[in-house]
C-alpha cells in the first residue's frame, strides 16, 4: 500500500492549512453552535478551496475515479454547497435583517406562522433533517415582516444541527428580534440518519418545542397555538 504522503501528492493536495494548525478553542454557551473563535478568519473562497481538496481525498479513498466526467466536478460542487448553501447559516454575516414595524393596528392577539418548510443537516452524520416549523408570538409594540420569520428559521437551519438546539436558537432569536418574551416554536422533522441508515425507521418524526413568556405560563395560550397548528 502506498504511503499517505505519496497518495496525497498523487492527488495534488496541499495540506498546509491542516485542521491541526487551526486550533481547537470552543467558545459559547450550550445553545450556541459549537464554533471556534477563529471560525471566520478564512474567507469563503479559501474555505471552498480547502473543502474541495479534502472532499476529493474522501472520494479518492472510496476508490472513485476522479477523472470521470460526472465525478470530477463533485468536490468543488460539494464545497460550494457547504459554504454558500447548506452551512451558510454558520456565518453571522448571512443572518437576516429582521426589520421591525410599529404595531400601529394594535393587533394584540397571537400571530402564528405555520408550516414553514426547513432543511437542515444532522451534526452527527451530516445527512439531512427536514420538516416544518411553526412559530407564534404576541407583539410587544412591534411587528415583524412575515417572511423574516421564515428567514430566521432558514438561517439557523443552515448549520450542522441537533433539533433541540435549532428549536432554541430560533426561539431566542425571535425573542430578541421582536423584543418580546412571548414566543413559541414547534418543529416537527424527519432525520435521514434515522430513516436511511442505522435504525432505518422511515415513519417516525421528532417534535421539539420552545415556550417562553405567556406561552410558558399560560396553558390557554399554548392550547390556542396547538389548535392552529393542529398537532
Ligand atoms: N437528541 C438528538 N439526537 C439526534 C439528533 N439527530 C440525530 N440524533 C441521534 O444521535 C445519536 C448518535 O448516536 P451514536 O450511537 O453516537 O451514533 P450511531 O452509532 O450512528 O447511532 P445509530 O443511529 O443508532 O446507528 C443517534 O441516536 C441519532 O439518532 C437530534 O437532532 N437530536
Ligand atoms: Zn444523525
Amino acid at each position: 500500500m502506498k504511503q499517505k504522503e505519496t497518495l496525497l501528492n498523487t492527488m495534488g493536495i496541499d495540506f498546509s492549512h491542516s485542521i491541526d494548525e487551526i486550533g481547537d478553542e470552543h467558545v459559547g454557551t450550550s445553545i450556541d453552535t459549537p464554533l471556534r473563535e477563529d471560525a471566520f478568519e478564512m474567507d469563503d473562497d479559501l474555505k471552498i478551496e480547502l473543502i474541495e481538496k479534502h472532499f476529493r481525498e474522501i472520494m479518492y479513498v472510496l476508490g472513485l475515479d476522479l477523472t470521470d466526467d460526472s465525478l470530477k466536478g463533485t468536490p468543488k460542487r460539494v464545497a460550494k454547497m457547504y459554504v454558500k448553501e447548506i452551512f451558510s447559516g454558520l456565518n453571522p454575516k448571512n443572518k437576516p435583517d429582521a426589520k421591525l414595524f410599529e404595531n400601529k393596528y394594535k393587533y394584540n392577539e397571537m400571530l402564528v406562522e405555520k408550516d414553514i418548510t426547513f432543511f437542515s443537516n444532522c451534526e452527527h452524520h451530516f445527512v439531512p433533517i427536514y420538516g416544518k416549523a411553526h412559530v407564534a408570538y404576541i407583539s410587544n409594540g412591534n411587528v415583524i415582516g412575515l417572511s423574516k420569520i421564515n428567514r430566521i428559521v432558514q438561517y439557523y437551519s443552515k448549520r450542522p444541527q441537533v433539533q433541540e438546539r435549532l428549536t432554541m436558537q430560533i426561539g431566542n432569536e425571535l425573542k430578541e428580534a421582536l423584543g418580546t418574551e412571548d414566543v413559541a416554536v414547534v418543529l416537527d422533522a424527519h432525520h435521514m440518519c434515522v430513516s436511511t441508515r442505522g435504525v432505518q425507521d422511515v415513519n417516525s418524526s421528532t417534535v421539539t418545542s420552545f415556550y417562553s413568556g405567556k406561552f410558558e405560563r399560560d396553558e390557554n395560550a399554548r392550547a390556542e397555538f396547538m389548535k392552529y397548528i393542529s398537532l
